[in-house]
């Protein structure tokens, strides 16, 4: 899968290749990752990638020029993209958008900056995505972590294991983790997770995802459709309420 991102901020973006378990899988060629700067596209010597609005108000809009010379670049050099566009007026970024763009072999990330970018780049824009109802000052955040998500869903990036388990796939918020010291600051980590008895505690971190997404996040449980493990553990979780 490639995923490129335009932006006038190449370093910014620059740094998510360099951590972690995308860094990994850039060095294995699981993803690949090209980051361009609007600047390299732009024909005046002083770069300029922005011009006042027409009809007036406040800040500068991006200039559709330079859009256009590096999309034409970018088809003729990898082809045609899936052209995504991050803004706050965009479909929100979520688990079921995750899993869709993932199967893009090629997808572009446009990073808008300024108050916003002239409304004719639209032409090539295939997609406006949000990553939430807030503004932020430019586009790159959303850019880096739509690529995080995104990649963890690439085969052979994240085990099979942990995909299928994580939050949003299992339709519940996570169970709690714990690690060795067995006692920290006088908190004990939970007996069944000792005992070694896989169905017990596959069980106990079910009724805790139920607990918590019922407490957080009702809407998710309301959407559930319900496991054999699920019931089991809401079975538990009723039989200790009335108890
Ligand atoms: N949230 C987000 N999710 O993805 N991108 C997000 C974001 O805030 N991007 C901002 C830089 C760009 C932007 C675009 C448009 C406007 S405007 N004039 O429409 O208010 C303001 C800011």
């Amino acid at each position: 899968m490639k995923i490129s991102v335009l932006t006038i901020f190449p370093e910014m973006v620059e740094v998510i290749k360099k951590y972690g378990v995308i860094s990994r899988a850039v060095q294995e060629n699981k993803i690949e990752i090209s980051i361009f700067n609007l600047r390299d596209f732009t024909s005046d010597k002083h770069r300029t990638v922005d011009d006042y609005p027409f009809g007036g108000g406040p800040g500068m809009v991006m200039k559709p020029e330079p859009f256009f010379k590096f999309y034409d670049f970018y088809v003729k050099t990898f082809g045609k993209p899936h052209t995504i566009l991050t803004s706050p007026q965009g479909r929100t970024f979520n688990n079921d958008l995750v899993k869709e763009l993932s199967l893009k072999e090629n997808l572009l990330i446009i990073c808008g900056r300024y108050e916003g970018i002239d409304e004719r780049v639209m032409e090539i824009v295939d997609d406006e995505i949000s990553i939430g109802d807030y503004v932020l000052t430019g586009g790159e955040l959303p850019a880096m972590v739509m690529i995080d998500a995104i990649s963890r869903f690439v085969p052979g990036i994240i085990s099979e294991e942990s995909v299928i388990e994580e939050s949003f796939n299992t339709g519940l918020l996570d169970h709690p983790h714990y690690t060795r010291p067995r006692e920290f600051n006088g908190k004990k980590v939970p007996e069944v997770l000792l005992e070694g008895n896989h169905e017990k505690i596959e069980i106990w971190r079910r009724k805790m995802s139920l607990k918590k997404t019922i407490q957080r996040r009702p809407d998710l449980f309301l959407k559930k459709e319900f496991d054999e493990v699920d019931k089991k553990a809401l079975l538990e979780l009723f039989r200790e309420l009335i108890n």
